[in-house]
């Protein structure tokens, strides 16, 4: 059977009175991100695409191969849930979860939404299963618990293997192969008794309350960084670069070193987006802080694109930003698979769309990926030709402390 011959029905099955930290500490969701525009839960999979990767989308654009949506639900409310490897080439997923719950920050009913393959195929009584779920959390029962740590300490970070991959990176931007590449390290830290899923996402939406919390697969984590959103033919990109702990964040609006890279990052994005249109307005930089962490972002605008434009066309075009990966593109991906191996969701993306394929999506970083008892942490840091070896690997423990900090430390979590 042809993808594209696939029928999915969705219906709105109920609107419930709950908030996200109730729902988060009793729902284990296959996948969960908080956008701009509100968040999107998503339990089971009904429908699961893997075939295209993102240098395939540049080519041809997959959205011909996504089902045929028959709808009791308003337009605009997330359908297919994305998540994407840093590997352009590697496939990426696209589903369409079995029962969606979505809502947003500034209201405290979500909307239940259920999804099959057949009108005749709604499984009335897991829908039944999960409404009854919801009414009990209605009534409170709430986890007001003071939580001991859900991790140990973190193991130290490897400064031999940094020094070497540093080296390797300053002997290519030396000879003039490439300008930028964002290298990265793991370590992991192990589980306490403690450790649920929810539990620490709420702690990670708590200390970094400016980012966007996603799960999906083994992975949690925190976005800081925009790669797209896309409404009604305008699509806004807020790429990050440069980073100091936030007590010193006004190093880094005269740092030359940091505003390189990131013009290096803005300029990528701009023409990526202007493949698709020439009214793209790059606004003034600013300074945005992640929780313990600071950074340099700007704001970049892409005006009167095709209303036949899908989120994924978008990201085909821009990802992965030399954010992420560098500069040069093909050449930092080369060196950073030389160097690290195949890197699997870090530094992808995750990402939502509805049936008009507008939707938003978020570079996967501040993350962490659940290996069973331990967790492993991964952060990245830019390496140009005047980056140093020692600073760049304080900064790349100050990103992987800003996501350790919150689960290690003994917290009294309330609900305000
Ligand atoms: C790669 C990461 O972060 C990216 C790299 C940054 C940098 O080079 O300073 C800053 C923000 C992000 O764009 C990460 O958090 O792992």
């Amino acid at each position: 059977m042809k993808l594209s011959s696939i029928e999915i029905y969705r219906k709105q099955i109920g609107v419930f009175h709950a908030t996200l930290e109730d729902l988060l500490l009793a729902i284990d969701p296959t996948f969960f991100l908080e956008g701009r525009s509100g968040w999107v839960m998503g339990i089971g999979e009904i429908f699961v695409f893997h075939g295209a990767s993102l240098s395939n989308i540049r080519e041809a654009s997959p959205s011909n191969a996504l089902p045929k949506i028959h709808s009791e639900v308003e337009r605009g409310t997330p359908l297919y849930l994305i998540s994407a490897p840093f590997e352009p080439h590697s496939p990426l997923k696209i589903s369409i979860p079995e029962f969606a719950i979505t809502g947003s920050d500034n209201q405290d009913t979500v909307a239940v939404v259920a999804h099959c393959r057949q009108d005749s195929d709604f499984n009335y009584r897991r829908q039944q299963a999960l409404l009854d779920s919801l009414e009990q959390l209605q009534i409170g029962a709430m986890d007001r618990l003071n939580y001991p740590p859900l991790v140990e300490d973190l193991h130290r970070l490897d400064s031999i293997a940094w020094s070497d991959r540093f080296d390797r990176a300053a002997e290519a931007i030396q000879n003039g192969t490439i300008d930028k590449v964002v290298l990265s390290l793991t370590t992991t830290a192990t589980k306490t008794p403690a450790y649920k899923k929810g539990k620490a996402m709420l702690r990670l939406r708590k200390s970094l309350p400016t980012s966007h919390l996603f799960a999906t697969d083994s992975y949690i984590g925190a976005s800081p960084e925009l790669l797209v959103d896309l409404k009604n033919s305008v699509a806004i990109s807020k790429p990050l670069a440069g980073t100091r702990e936030t007590q010193r964040r006004g190093e880094l609006s005269s740092s030359t070193k940091d505003l390189r890279e990131h013009d290096i990052v803005v300029q990528s994005i701009s023409a990526g987006l202007l493949s698709h249109t020439n009214k793209v307005k790059v606004l003034a930089k600013e300074l945005f802080d992640a929780g313990p962490i600071s950074h340099i972002a700007t704001e970049i605008q892409a005006l009167d694109l095709s209303p036949e434009l899908g989120l994924l066309d978008l990201l085909g075009s821009i990802a992965p930003t030399p954010a992420i990966a560098g500069y040069p593109s093909d050449e930092a991906i080369e060196l950073i698979k030389s160097l690290e191996g195949e890197r699997g969701l870090f530094g992808g993306f995750v990402g939502f769309m509805d049936d008009t394929l507008d939707g938003e999506a978020y570079l996967a970083i501040r993350s962490v990926r659940d290996l069973g008892s331990d967790l492993l942490f991964q952060a990245g840091v830019g390496v140009i030709s005047s980056s140093e070896k020692d600073q760049e690997f304080h900064e790349i423990e100050h990103k992987i402390h800003a996501v350790h900090h919150p689960l290690h430390e003994s917290l009294a979590l309330t609900h305000e």
